[in-house]
């Protein structure tokens, strides 16, 4: 038998049935399929025809971390994950600066898994099986603290690192991690948050009350993970904002009890993570030691760079399909996968030529080190400047991309040069 193929159903929000009633008529649906193809997501209109599917059923996601190439239905597992969406969004835990009374959001509160992240784990490409192994990573650990694994026979945490340059996908692979959990181990916790801190804040504006608002933060969230069956991830952006924070007032910048409170924050953080139930989540810029012991006692580190000629080549190309699935770019054409694109009976042809040159800007975006973000941002700068008629067809619209992307590296390049010139 082949490892399992995890297949993810988004239950309708008013539909009432139980869970193991979706699963049937999901299960029932796919015997119609004689394989299966990994990444693949039917959505509404590909259910629509059948009854009960499309009263019950939003989506159906058949999820990669286990397989490359296609599977066959009857030799391989199916792992059914039935669920809904949160839609309410993010609630901000809120606390009062009592010597101004002002109100500051000390952290974002989110209940997953959240519409808001549905689709963010699908839209992050990396060439690597970067996704696939945090994923495994953190699996594993929870398997651990179930089976109750001592930590000091066998080194394990719950405590993830991602490091890397701005703007490559460290916070959203974060995000998209935790309601991935909370999707995959919904039989061991039932429900799940995330946790936002805003340390950031906490350490910046507010240092004559963090030591306060920290002490506050962390009771909240004894109270959130005293819950066994709660699933708890925990985010902390720029981490190393923290050792920053506290550098500057062991060295006399800043009053001493701000000392206290960034480091009661570290000390709450890594009691946190021995919390069965708990995930800490922590993102860097840097990419060398960060002065946070705990941080450097993550087990799940991982370096996230910028995309890869391949991986920028598949943001374009869904850049692509978004804008022609709204009739911005038209008529509607084909963006060929790579794969395909590699192989030699399209080599050249009339219908490959405009992804030919998309590779081509791939390349030059990836061989410049362009961060995921500002790959993202290309299209809409192309639109804007470097098309006039309101629908383009795709092979001047990828011209346009291209020359959106020189703009952006001649941009950089000035930023560069106005850093290296700026005053001391
Ligand atoms: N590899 C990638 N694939 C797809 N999208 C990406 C990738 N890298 C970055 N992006 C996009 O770039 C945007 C910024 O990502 P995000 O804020 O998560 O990056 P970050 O590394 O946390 O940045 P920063 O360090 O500046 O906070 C997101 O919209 C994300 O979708």
């Amino acid at each position: 038998m082949n490892p399992a193929l995890h297949v993810e159903v988004v239950q309708r929000s008013q539909s009432r049935a139980t869970k193991d009633f979706v699963k049937e008529i999901v299960r029932s649906f796919l015997l119609n399929f004689v394989s299966l193809s990994p990444g693949v997501i039917l959505s509404e209109t590909d259910l629509e025809e059948n009854v009960e599917l499309k009263e019950h059923v939003q989506m159906i996601t058949f999820c990669d971390i286990e397989h490359d190439t296609e599977v066959l239905v009857t030799e391989t597992e199916l792992v059914y994950h039935i669920y809904k969406l949160d839609a309410f969004g993010a609630e901000s835990d809120t606390m009062t600066d009592t010597s101004t009374g002002e109100e500051f959001a000390a952290a974002d509160v989110w209940a997953l898994p959240s519409e808001q992240f549905h689709g963010l784990w699908e839209s992050l490409i990396y060439d690597t099986k970067l996704k696939e192994d945090t994923v495994r990573f953190v699996e594993t650990a929870f398997e651990f603290a179930d089976r109750g694994v001592d930590p000091n026979v066998i080194g394990w945490n719950r405590v993830v690192l991602l490091h890397g340059p701005p703007g490559t996908g460290k916070t959203s692979l974060c995000r998209a991690l935790a309601q991935k959990l909370s999707v995959r181990l919904a039989d061991r916790f039932p429900r799940a948050r995330l946790i936002e801190i805003n340390a950031h804040g906490l350490f910046s504006k507010w240092f004559a009350e963090s030591g306060k608002l920290v002490a506050r933060l962390f009771e909240r969230l004894e109270e959130i993970v005293a819950d066994r069956r709660l699933l708890v991830c925990v985010l902390v952006d720029e981490v190393e904002s923290l050792a920053h924070a506290r550098r500057a007032a062991l060295s006399g910048l800043e009053p001493s009890d701000s000392i206290r409170a960034v480091n009661a924050l570290l000390t709450q953080l890594d009691r946190l993570r021995r919390r069965p139930n708990a995930l800490v989540l922590t993102t860097s810029n840097v990419t060398g030691a960060i002065d946070v012991a705990f941080v450097d006692r993550a087990d799940i580190k991982r370096r996230v760079g910028p995309p890869s000629a391949r991986a920028a080549y598949e943001i374009l190309r869904g850049c692509c399909g978004e804008l022609m699935a709204r009739g911005l770019v038209a008529p509607r054409e084909p963006v060929f996968e790579l794969r395909v694109l590699e192989g030699s009976r399209f080599a050249e042809s009339e219908p490959s030529r405009a992804s030919l040159r998309l590779w081509g800007v791939a390349r030059e975006a990836a061989g410049a080190g362009v961060s995921g973000r500002a790959l993202r941002r290309l299209p809409f700068l192309a639109r804007a400047l470097h098309v006039r008629d309101a629908a383009p067809p795709l092979p001047r619209f990828v011209d346009a991309l291209g020359a959106a992307l020189r703009d952006h590296l001649a941009d950089a390049a000035d930023m560069d040069d106005a850093a290296v010139h700026a005053p001391v």
